[in-house]
């Protein structure tokens, strides 16, 4: 049974003059997966951290996994950040160890099958690894926790295409029917085929958003044609 996961109201976040987030309204319910889409800029990653507990100050109401953002949503809420995180000196055996010793909901044996699956050596050092081998590693590390919601920032930029299916089929392998992901992306394209539902932003605010299915037969063509409707103007 679906619950609520993620419900926002009235959610505004300023950088000095800056409105990043502005009246910010959305509500998403587990048992889904959701693909964060908008240009540049137009505040996906702000909205992620606030939702991760990473970023405070803030006006509006945000409950997220049952908890207002902070200590005791860190309990249920993974969250991929789009930048490294991890010590570059640290071999991935050593990460998995980290999290383990970090997060109580942790699944070594998950996390190790899916670096297995990514074709990661446990022996290797993140600093002789490439931007696409890390983030595979970030990726098994974040989806092996049994969280309720994982919130992933951009999380297969560096994976060459070939190797992004593989990687979206880890991703989503033995997920829980009782959780949300939201994943922000510009590779529509790529993750249209394992999404739910679409939330489409722009200035701050949320565009459009709804099923994939029915937003392709409501506008008779793809997610990925979608997106390059609604902001081509922008774009420009
Ligand atoms: N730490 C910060 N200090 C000041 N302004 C910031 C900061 N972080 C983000 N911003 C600004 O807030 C706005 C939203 O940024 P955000 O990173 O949330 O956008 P985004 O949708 O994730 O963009 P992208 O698709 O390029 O990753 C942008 O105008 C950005 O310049």
């Amino acid at each position: 049974m679906s619950t609520t996961a993620i419900n926002v109201r009235g959610l505004t976040k300023n950088y000095g003059v800056l409105r990043a987030l502005d009246a910010l309204d959305l509500t998403l319910p587990t048992g889904q997966i959701v693909g964060l889409l908008g240009e540049n800029g137009c505040g996906k990653t702000t909205l992620l951290k606030v939702l991760a507990g990473v970023l405070a100050d803030h006006e509006g109401d945000v409950t997220i996994a049952g908890h207002r953002p902070g200590p005791e949503s860190k309990a249920h809420v993974s969250f991929l950040p789009d930048a490294s995180f991890l010590p570059d000196n640290a071999r991935v055996s050593e990460c998995v160890r980290l999290y383990r010793d970090f997060f109580a909901d942790f699944d070594v044996a998950k996390a190790e099958d899916l670096i297995g699956y990514f074709g990661l050596q446990q022996s290797t050092r993140l600093k002789a690894m490439s931007k696409g081998m890390r983030e595979k590693v970030q990726i098994a590390l974040a989806m092996s926790r049994q969280a309720t919601v994982y919130l992933l920032d951009e999380p297969i930029s560096g994976v060459d295409p070939a190797a992004r299916q593989v990687i979206l089929d880890g991703m989503v392998r033995n997920l829980s029917e009782d959780s949300l992901v939201l994943i922000s992306t510009h590779l529509v394209h790529d993750l249209e085929p394992i999404l739910d539902g679409v939330v489409l932003m722009r200035h701050g605010k949320v565009l459009l958003e709804g099923a994939v299915d029915d937003l392709r037969g409501q506008y008779n063509m793809s997610i990925d044609q979608l997106f390059r409707e609604v902001y081509q103007w922008s774009a420009r």
